[in-house]
């Protein structure tokens, strides 16, 4: 069986990179428009309706409007934009913590924003297990590649070498904090804090946790126990080898990788500790993510095509 795929925003960061993923597997035939078309309302509509799956790649207006534009009950929807991301009737496309079946079966997934996936997969496997809190005002750092702010951000840090970090979202309310609220369950919006480092991809996303002073939190040995349980198995989250050095690097020089590594660190009397993630932004951050969720969907190896 060959599915027919079209990327709307397949000439964008996100969308080269899920073309990339595909590229050589016979599973998938890409429907492509060419430069003169790609925007063109008829040509999209055309290849929208008549793929089995449409992967959006494009800003959350544009992600609404192609929705919009598919009148068949055929063709199933992954959209990478912050769009559908808490909306009605949208899985979302975090198998590892929505149910790999609710995602097989979905006809409209929505893939997790970067930092989000770093968030969530630390946080909504310790609420559930009870060791964390819902009722605490989390507090979540984080730095990006400035590939994650997709063309015109490479753009601003490719022609400005002396951009060393960016802090933003400063004025908080960040467009991923609905998603982090809603998928860990947590009754109070976890303030956010995101920059920008210079380099192309790579992420680290932490939440420092007073667990002393979080009624009824677990042990540090305990977080880190029910989140490898949680993901025992998962080819794509796993937990991180402790650095035996004492400290984490995120090389500006560093290759893609579809994985997302969690570690726990925490203090000799277990008051304190520091989860983390680490991923790309542009893989279990964005494409990778929007090929592991394809892959299920369409019925094959969650892995095939990722680079882990
Ligand atoms: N980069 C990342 O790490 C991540 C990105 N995402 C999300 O994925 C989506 C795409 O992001 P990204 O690839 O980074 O962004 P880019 O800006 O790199 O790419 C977006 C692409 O969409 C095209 N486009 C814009 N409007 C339309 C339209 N109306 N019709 C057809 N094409 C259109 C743009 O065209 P043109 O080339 O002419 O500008 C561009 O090629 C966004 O919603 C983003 O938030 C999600 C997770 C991580
Ligand atoms: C560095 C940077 O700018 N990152 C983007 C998020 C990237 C991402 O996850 O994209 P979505 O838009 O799909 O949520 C931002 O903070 O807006």
């Amino acid at each position: 069986m060959t599915y027919n795929v079209f990327i709307d925003g397949a000439a964008g960061t996100t969308g080269l990179e899920i073309a990339e993923r595909l590229s050589g597997r016979s599973e998938f035939a890409l429907i492509t428009l060419d430069e003169a078309r790609r925007k063109d309302a008829t040509a999209r509509r055309e290849a929208l309706n008549s793929a089995d799956f449409v992967i959006l790649c494009l800003p959350d207006d544009a992600a609404r409007e192609a929705v919009a534009m598919i009148d068949n009950d055929r063709t199933r929807v992954i959209d990478a934009s912050t769009a559908h991301r808490v909306a009605p009737g949208w899985i979302y496309g975090f198998p590892e913590v929505s149910g790999h079946d609710a995602v097989a079966e979905a006809m409209r997934v929505s893939n997790p924003g970067c930092y989000s996936t770093g968030f969530i997969a630390l946080i909504a496997p310790l609420v559930r297990a009870g060791l964390l809190p819902a009722d605490w005002p989390y507090i979540c750092h984080a730095v990006s590649g400035y590939s994650g702010g997709g063309k015109a951000l490479i753009e601003r840090f490719e022609s400005d070498s002396d951009i060393a970090w960016r802090g933003y979202a400063l004025q908080l309310g960040h467009k991923h904090v609905p998603e982090m609220q809603a998928r860990c369950g947590l009754t109070i919006a976890p303030l956010f804090s995101p920059a920008v480092v210079a380099a192309h991809r790579g992420m680290v996303v932490e939440v420092p946790l007073h667990l002393a002073a979080m009624s009824g939190a677990g042990s540090p040995d305990a977080l880190r126990d029910a989140l490898a349980k949680f993901y025992a198995g998962s080819p794509v989250v796993v937990m991180g080898e402790p650095p035996a050095d004492g400290e984490m690097l995120l090389r500006a020089s560093s290759k893609g990788s579809d994985l997302l590594e969690l570690f726990l660190f925490g203090d000799a009397d277990g008051s304190q500790a520091r989860l983390v993630a680490r991923l790309d932004n542009l893989g279990k951050g964005a494409s990778g993510a929007c090929v592991q969720n394809l892959n299920i969907m369409a019925g094959l190896p969650e892995t095939a095509g990722l680079q882990l």
